[in-house]
């Protein structure tokens, strides 16, 4: 049985605690053995989960505030860096969970997925204790109403793809928020990007705006939008935790994304009614 692992990034207030612990109680129920690790430094006070490990046991912000005289993200830098350097300790816990399934709360702070090591580091650590890695993104399925904003937010997800280079998958978070009048379809121009729509809601917002368009402009919003389209570089998956079919859907998207099933030692089981070598041939 493989070890795998969800590292759950996005900015602040994206929903990725709440996802952690919703996530959590779906795997349980799915009889995997999911373990809820919080790698914030920053959070005061109690976790709205249970964790296993929490890095707070470590090192805290605020511990490196006092030592340091350091603000806030200058000692949440330091508390990684003290981290990767006691790197140790973190495997030491791990130890614990032979063949289970963690979650990663991470924190919000953008820079650690796109210009620190920190993260990518930690990744690097994980594979090297066998754990298959792959990384949920989430944006505010508020974002979509403003387009401008929702491509910002898409690409700080692909930052991240790049930065982390681990298997990846978008999550629009907070999908049971949409107001009542989204269709699908317009739904559908978000989740499997069209880029003229694209280009041609950012020339719209940025006329709302009263920026003046110039040719360069009007041609970088239409690179973005074939960008996104044309290289198929993000595609999202929408998640609402108050339908359990969605939370089944993005489930399913993991595990294949992470290839679990395919080892016959472990992994998903086979339903009764399929035969694996009648399927085979198919
Ligand atoms: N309706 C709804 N609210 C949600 C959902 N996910 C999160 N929220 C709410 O959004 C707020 C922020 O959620 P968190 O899970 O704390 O977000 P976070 O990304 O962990 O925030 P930070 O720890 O500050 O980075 C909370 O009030 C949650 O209750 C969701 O799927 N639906």
């Amino acid at each position: 049985m493989g070890k795998y692992a969800q590292l759950v990034v996005g900015p602040a207030g994206v929903g990725k605690s709440t996802y952690c612990r919703r996530m959590f109680d779906h795997l349980r129920d799915r009889k995997r053995r999911p373990h809820i690790v919080n790698l914030d430094p920053a959070v005061p006070g109690d976790l709205p989960y249970e964790s296993s490990i929490d890095v707070r046991s470590l090192v805290t912000v605020e511990d490196m505030m006092q030592e340091y005289g350091l603000g806030p993200n200058g000692a949440l830098m330091m508390c990684l860096q003290y981290l990767m350097e006691n790197i140790a300790w973190f495997e030491e816990e791990l130890n614990d969970f032979p063949d289970d399934y963690l979650i990663i709360d991470c924190p919000g702070q953008i820079e650690l997925f796109t210009t620190v090591p920190f993260v990518k580091g930690f990744v690097e650590m994980l594979v090297r204790n066998g754990y298959h890695v792959c990384t949920i993104a989430l944006v505010d399925a508020s974002y979509i109403a403003d387009i401008p904003r929702f491509l910002s937010g898409t690409f700080v997800c692909l930052a991240s793809m790049v930065k982390l280079e681990t298997a990846h998958i978008n999550v629009l978070s907070k999908c049971d928020l949409l107001p009542g009048g989204t269709s699908n379809q317009d739904l559908e121009k978000i989740l499997q990007p069209d880029g003229e729509y694209l280009s041609r809601e950012l020339d719209r917002g940025m006329a709302v705006r009263r920026l003046s368009k110039t040719d360069r402009f009007a041609r970088l919003n239409a690179a973005i939008g074939k960008i996104i389209e044309e290289y198929s570089l993000v595609r999202y998956v929408p998640l609402n935790f108050e339908e359990e079919e969605s939370v089944e859907d993005l489930l399913e998207q993991i595990d294949m994304t992470l290839q679990f099933g395919e080892d016959e030692e472990g992994g998903r089981e086979i339903p009764d009614d399929v035969d694996p070598e009648e399927d085979d041939e198919k």
